[in-house]
């Protein structure tokens, strides 16, 4: 049976699975390119990551790319079903996974999407946990450097909606080119394409790719591996036709918890943060942030 319309309001995520497992939408205005670039992302199995002889294959993709496309990761077809109500959307908001459980909410409707929000986040939670225990045997770090370094309260949710834009051009962007600040983020592109990764000074365009996830290595993964694994810049294209959706899911290190390593001084997250914001107040945006500790700074 096909869903009521007031679904198509909802964040793709949310609506029951139609579109992502039934082809495009026939009244979306958007032509696609006729012969899409093959998706140049190096793929995870998340099944696959407790063998020895697999783990070198992410630890490759980290050193490389400091992103991949993650398969196998448990919700393939299995997207939240939102309770049908006319939501509309905002621009953007965050959600804090561990504040979500203090929140009392009168409204039914909304205590589901609190559920709906919580349960996403447990899951998100787990991957990014077996996802960072496959990189620090890799990386041999210690159970304590581990426990530090993810920590996995620090987990929040970002919906984003960038609104279209038919005045776009070549140069219009939804986002702009940034690292993020966290150890793991996980995205989830829905439907529509825009979002582009550099690698090696070239940017590619990663195009959603159904039931599947991308994780992105942040600028505390860098540093927790001595550089051995680099964030990965990245950057959302304005689209002219269509607007786009993403959730994103970020985790951060413990903000106490001293990050060490051979390559930068010793800082905790909370020293970042805050020299993030400092910076954001003097420039006007991030400049990725790890060179303030880097002990060696290039020539
Ligand atoms: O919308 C996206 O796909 C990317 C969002 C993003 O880069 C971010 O929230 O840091
Ligand atoms: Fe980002």
């Amino acid at each position: 049976m096909s869903p009521p319309n007031y679904y198509d309001s909802y964040p793709p995520l949310f609506r029951p699975n139609t579109t992502a497992l039934n082809g495009p939408d026939p009244n979306n205005l958007h032509t696609p390119d006729p012969e899409p670039n093959p998706d140049p992302l190096p793929v995870i199995d998340l099944e696959c990551l407790s063998r020895d002889d697999e783990r070198p294959k992410l630890a490759q993709a980290c050193q490389d790319w400091g992103i991949f496309r993650l398969v196998n990761h448990g919700r393939e077809r299995k997207g939240p079903h939102m309770p049908p109500t006319n939501v509309k959307w905002f621009e953007g908001f965050n959600v804090l996974m561990n504040k979500l459980s203090d929140l009392h909410v009168e409204d039914p409707l909304l205590d589901s999407f609190r559920l709906l929000l919580d349960e996403y986040g447990r899951h998100q939670t787990r991957l990014a946990t077996t996802i960072f225990e496959a990189m620090a045997k890799e990386l041999s770090l210690s159970q304590e450097q581990s426990e530090c370094y993810l920590c996995p309260s620090s987990g929040l949710m970002r919906v984003y909606r960038y609104l279209r834009w038919p005045e776009a051009d070549q140069g219009s962007w939804g986002i702009d080119a940034h690292t993020d600040s966290s150890v793991l983020s996980i995205l989830n592109h829905p439907e529509v394409g825009g979002f582009q990764v550099q690698k090696d000074d070239e940017w590619f365009d990663v195009e959603p790719v159904p039931n599947t996830l991308v994780v992105i290595l942040g600028d505390m993964m860098q540093a927790i591996s001595s550089d051995e694994y680099k964030s990965a810049k990245h950057r959302v294209k304005a689209n002219k036709h269509v607007e786009r959706i993403s959730i994103g899911y970020f985790v951060f290190p413990d903000k106490d918890g001293v990050i060490r390593s051979p390559k930068y001084k010793p800082f905790t997250y909370a020293d970042f943060r805050a020299q993030i914001q400092q910076d954001l107040k003097t420039i006007g945006y991030k400049v990725g942030g790890l060179h303030h500790f880097k002990l060696h700074k290039p020539t």
